[in-house]
């Protein structure tokens, strides 16, 4: 009999908020060719001579600001979303459908994850990214590391490998019932800024389908929000290192809103399923304040859908599509 799973993987996160600790995840993080593109022999000195010698401290005193007692928020959500999702399919009936949670880089590893599911006796893994909008960065580079464990044995383990779901209706359901809960309880700002992870520009131009599939989540949302265009923005946060990324920036275009008189500003992060130092800190700490120092009044971050009931039903949604195939 086929035993399944349904593993959901995300980015991974450093063990602790140390500069030892967040040097390890850097070093694989950013060692990854996925991630940054840039050949070997130039990218690998830069890396070890520079930057895993300057940004691990740096790094770990804003992961620090954002620790729980439990972990990493990135990790603590991750965690529980697997185990939401476990309970979900198994009060429908689904109790033999497993559910696990991975990271692409540090711990728990995709490849022992997936050596711990074989050893209970899986032999079918659908695998759900936690990345709504497909990126060679993360989605691709996730898959490599599924690939790689199927190389080391093959007739193991069939994959059902889904790729992005950007506008998928649950998943934008969900994303659009967070933001109405968010107008009711705090008043509703004047203008919702939809904040994604940025990539280089170089990576779209050379075909990479991330940007597009941002544009039509940030659309989908804004129509089931029914806003006005000018009522939204989409931007691109995160950047990392000299080249040009996708824009508009997040962080410019809010000063320049503040500086344009708006007086509230709503902000989501609809490409983050979960809650991590990207939208915690940059965005609830490091882009509020750079609000309210350029004059603008109100700033209201809308959490990342994390634990909502309509998030995990939309990821229940995904899976038993596939569980049904
Ligand atoms: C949501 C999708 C993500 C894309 C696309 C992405 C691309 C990307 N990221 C970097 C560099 C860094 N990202 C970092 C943190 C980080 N990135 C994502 C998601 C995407 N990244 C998440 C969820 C997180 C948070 C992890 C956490 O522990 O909470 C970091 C580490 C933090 C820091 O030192 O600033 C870096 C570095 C690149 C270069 C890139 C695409 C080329
Ligand atoms: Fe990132
Ligand atoms: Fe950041």
């Amino acid at each position: 009999m086929t035993k399944t799973a349904i593993l959901l993987l995300n980015l991974g996160t450093p063990d602790a908020p140390t500069a030892p600790a967040v040097r390890r995840y850097l070093a694989e993080f950013l060692g990854d060719p996925r991630v940054v593109e840039l050949p070997r022999w130039l990218w690998l000195p830069i890396l070890h001579g520079i930057i895993l010698r300057t940004r691990p401290a740096k790094s770990a005193a804003k992961y620090a600001t954002i620790w729980t007692p439990e972990g990493s928020p990135l990790k603590v959500h991750t965690e529980r979303q697997a185990k939401l999702l476990r309970g979900l399919l198994g009060s429908r009936g689904d109790k033999d459908t497993l559910v696990a949670w991975a990271m692409r880089y540090g711990n728990p590893s995709t490849a022992a994850t997936l050596d711990a599911l074989k050893n209970q006796g899986v032999t079918r893994t659908i695998v759900l990214p936690l990345y709504p909008q497909y990126a060679g960065s993360t989605t691709a580079s996730a898959y490599d590391a599924v690939a790689a464990w199927k190389q080391r044995d093959p007739a193991a383990m069939q994959f059902v490998e889904v790729r992005s779901y950007p506008d998928h209706k649950a998943y934008i359901r969900a994303l659009a019932n967070s933001v109405r809960d968010h107008w009711m309880n705090q008043g509703r700002g004047d203008k919702l800024v939809m904040s994604f992870h940025g990539i280089p520009k170089r990576s779209v131009e050379r075909g990479d389908p991330y940007a597009d599939e941002c544009r039509r989540t940030a659309e989908a949302l804004a129509a089931g929000l029914g806003l006005a265009p000018d009522k939204w923005q989409m931007t691109f946060q995160s950047r990392f290192g000299a080249a040009e990324w996708l824009q508009p920036y997040t962080q410019p275009t809010l000063e320049q809103m503040a500086r344009d008189g708006l007086k509230s500003v709503d902000v989501i992060c609809p490409g983050f399923p979960a809650d991590c130092l990207e939208t915690l800190e940059e965005i609830s700490m490091e882009c509020r304040e750079a609000f309210l120092h350029a004059g603008g009044g109100e700033f209201n971050y809308i959490p990342c859908l994390n634990e909502r009931g309509d998030w995990i039903e939309a990821l229940a949604d995904m899976a038993r599509t596939h569980l049904a195939a």
